[in-house]
């Protein structure tokens, strides 16, 4: 096991700033794999391995706005009705893989070969779900097949083995859609219906995440601290015009000197402004906040890209009991605690398991579909970022998914589960949520002055073009077409969220533009950004190099969501990790050495 907490040392050999996802995992990793070479990683939040909020799968989203979350929110949203959003992120040793909803999933194969083909060798698809299998260990089940999963990996999934009695009719109702069964959704190929595994460990049914899987299989060369904020990066010119990476400077002024390398595994909300405090970024930005620049890297904080997500909700009949028991039945709710705690069967074993993914024809027909890639054409007019481009490609290939719909069990909407004293208080719900998987909006992410605990600019324009709004329109469309779709139609009573008289039903008259209300009035982020210190070409706004080297540097090295060049796909824990295990197999290739 590594060290936790205690004095860190003047000198370690390599430092990771933040103890998240991907800066657990790496760590981890290079502990194993340079068993000479000590390793500090430091992060932010506090350790809670022992938090049930964190633990229980049905308690997931509990800990969102708590201590465990930095809570931080976008810029007012001139395409979504000027709203401010929320951004939430893990603060709390295991970073966002300590909140996030537990899908555990994988994109398509173009998606991970584009990486490479925008410039970067040697991150595709044969690599990219070689080091996404290294993660994970797969728990069979009956609802799944053999091919994509891993099974010798330190994060544990898992199939839900509680399924709500309603959601037996998801597979049947997408299947009436025209939708296949894929049992085998991880291998490459996402599209069709399927029950999708959670990062969950089927021992315990306890969530399994980079804090509880990664960092116990660490040796004593690895020294955690927790509660211990990095304020700057150091750097210093030493051959020539390249600069190295020293150490760091923790907010309460100590400053670690780091012998090989610096590893920064802030996040996307917070590397980019870990640069830019180190004087690594746009012109502009750092003037602003009055920071001497040391390397004009104006790719910094640019490129932010994330899924957009929008739902419906619909009351089921008297005689399902959804998970909304769990808030309105307190009794029921401490009896299945119990159950849990106890290691039985229980309702808090439940994630949401029920997911499609589909490509434009499947859900809106071929001419719908022709007609979303001449908006998305339009959109992007005359640019030839690589981005853009790879994003039309993406439309034009059936094989790359364009929507997911999730069936998320109770009522996880927007307007609000029906308050006591309301008549549908006590009332069951389900959710369909629907992702777009590739908008085209992309934003930014930057410091808003020099002070540290200011907290990010996060423009990421939501809906900020035509394509996107009907997009998302579209999704929602289809979500009450599955809901009425049988047997999941046979399920529920009424429609709450939109309901009929927010949306009226599709008749002669054109419900467009209520539609089009309610997705402007209720789009939100499924929490997936990525993309704003990008592994591209330095002339195409990249931050890092293919080995996630930040250009005009020799040692500082970014891994985590952030230099995802362009967004994948379903839900990005799975490339998230699997790019820590690629960072640990180059940087271990390299020897222990270090760059510096
Ligand atoms: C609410 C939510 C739900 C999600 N649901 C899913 C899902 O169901 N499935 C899925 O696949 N993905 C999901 N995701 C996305 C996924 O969890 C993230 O993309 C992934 O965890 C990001 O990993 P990361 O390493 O880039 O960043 P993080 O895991 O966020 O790690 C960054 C770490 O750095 C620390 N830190 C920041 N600044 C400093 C500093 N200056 N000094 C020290 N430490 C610092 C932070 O506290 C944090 O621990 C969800 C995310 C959220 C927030």
């Amino acid at each position: 096991d590594p060290v936790y907490n205690g004095a860190p040392r003047d000198a370690y050999d390599y430092i990771v700033i933040g103890g998240g996802t991907a800066g657990s995992a790496l760590a981890a990793r290079l502990s194993q794999g340079l068993r000479s070479a000590s390793i500090l990683l430091v992060e932010a939040g506090p350790i809670a391995l022992g938090e049930e909020g964190i633990n229980i799968p049905g308690k997931k989203g509990s800990t969102l706005g708590t201590i465990y979350d930095w809570n931080f929110t976008t810029t007012n949203q001139p395409g979504a009705k000027d709203r401010v959003i929320g951004v939430n992120r893990g603060k709390v040793l295991g970073g966002s893989s300590a909140l996030n909803l537990m899908s555990w999933d994988r994109a398509s194969i173009p998606e991970y070969d584009a990486w490479e083909d925008v410039g970067n060798p040697g991150w595709n698809w044969p690599s990219m779900i070689a080091a996404m299998k290294k993660v994970e260990t797969f728990t069979p089940s009956p609802h799944y097949g053999e091919t994509g999963v891993g099974t010798t990996g330190p994060i544990k999934s898992a199939i839900n083995r509680f399924i709500p009695e309603h959601q037996e009719s998801w597979i049947p109702t997408m299947n009436n859609l025209g939708v296949r069964h894929n049992l085998e959704s991880l291998g490459g190929d996402p599209l069709g219906v399927m029950y999708q595994p959670s990062n969950i460990d089927s021992a315990i049914w306890n969530r399994s995440y980079a804090a509880n899987g990664y960092l116990p299989t660490a040796g004593s060369n690895l020294h955690v601290i927790t509660d211990r904020r990095v304020a700057k990066i150091n750097l210093e010119a030493r051959d020539g015009s390249q600069m190295v990476a020293t150490g760091v400077t923790l907010q309460d002024g100590t400053v670690i000197h780091a012998r090989a390398e610096v590893v920064l595994s802030a996040g996307t909300i917070q590397s980019p402004g870990l640069l830019e405090l180190s004087g690594v970024g746009p012109r502009s930005v750092l003037e602003n906040a009055g920071i001497d620049q040391v390397i004009d890297l104006p790719g910094v904080g640019e490129n932010l890209q994330d899924h957009i997500r929008i739902q419906g909700s619909f009351q089921l009949q008297d005689n399902y009991t959804s998970f909304d028991a769990l808030r309105y039945n307190t009794s029921f709710a401490a009896e299945q605690l119990e159950l849990w705690r106890s290691g039985q069967y229980s309702m808090y074993d439940y994630t949401g398991s029920g997911y499609t993914f589909s490509n434009w024809s499947q859900v809106v027909g071929s001419d719908a579909s022709a007609a979303l890639t001449s908006l998305a054409e339009q959109a992007i007019g005359t640019s030839r970022h690589p981005v853009d481009q790879k994003k039309l490609d993406f439309l034009r290939n059936p094989a790359v998914p364009q929507v997911d719909v999730i069936f998320s069990d109770g009522y996880t909407g927007v307007k609000g589960y029906p308050p006591p004293s309301t008549p549908l208080f006590g009332q069951d719900f389900f959710t369909l949520i629907a992702g777009i998987m590739h908008p085209l909006s992309r934003g930014s992410v930057h410091i808003r002055s020099s002070n540290l605990n200011d907290a990010p600019l996060i423009n990421p324009n939501y809906l900020s073009n035509e394509y996107d709004i009907q997009a998302a329109v579209a999704a929602i469309k289809y979500v009450r077409r599955i809901a009425n779709t049988a047997p999941l139609s046979s399920r529920w009573v009424a429609e709450y969220e939109p309901g009929l008289a927010a949306v009226p039903p599709e008749t002669d008259d054109d419900n467009d533009a209520q539609w089009r209300d309610f997705v402007l009035s209720t789009t939100l982020s499924i929490f997936h950004p990525v993309g704003s210190c990008a592994m591209l070409p330095r002339d195409k706004g990249g931050v890092v190099d293919p080995a996630l080297v930040v250009y005009g540097t020799t040692n500082l090295r970014v891994v985590d969501a952030s230099v995802m060049p362009i967004l994948v796909s379903g839900h990005i824990q799975t490339a998230v990790y699997g790019i820590a295990e690629m960072a640990a197999e180059m940087m271990i290739r390299d020897g222990g050495k270090g760059r510096g």
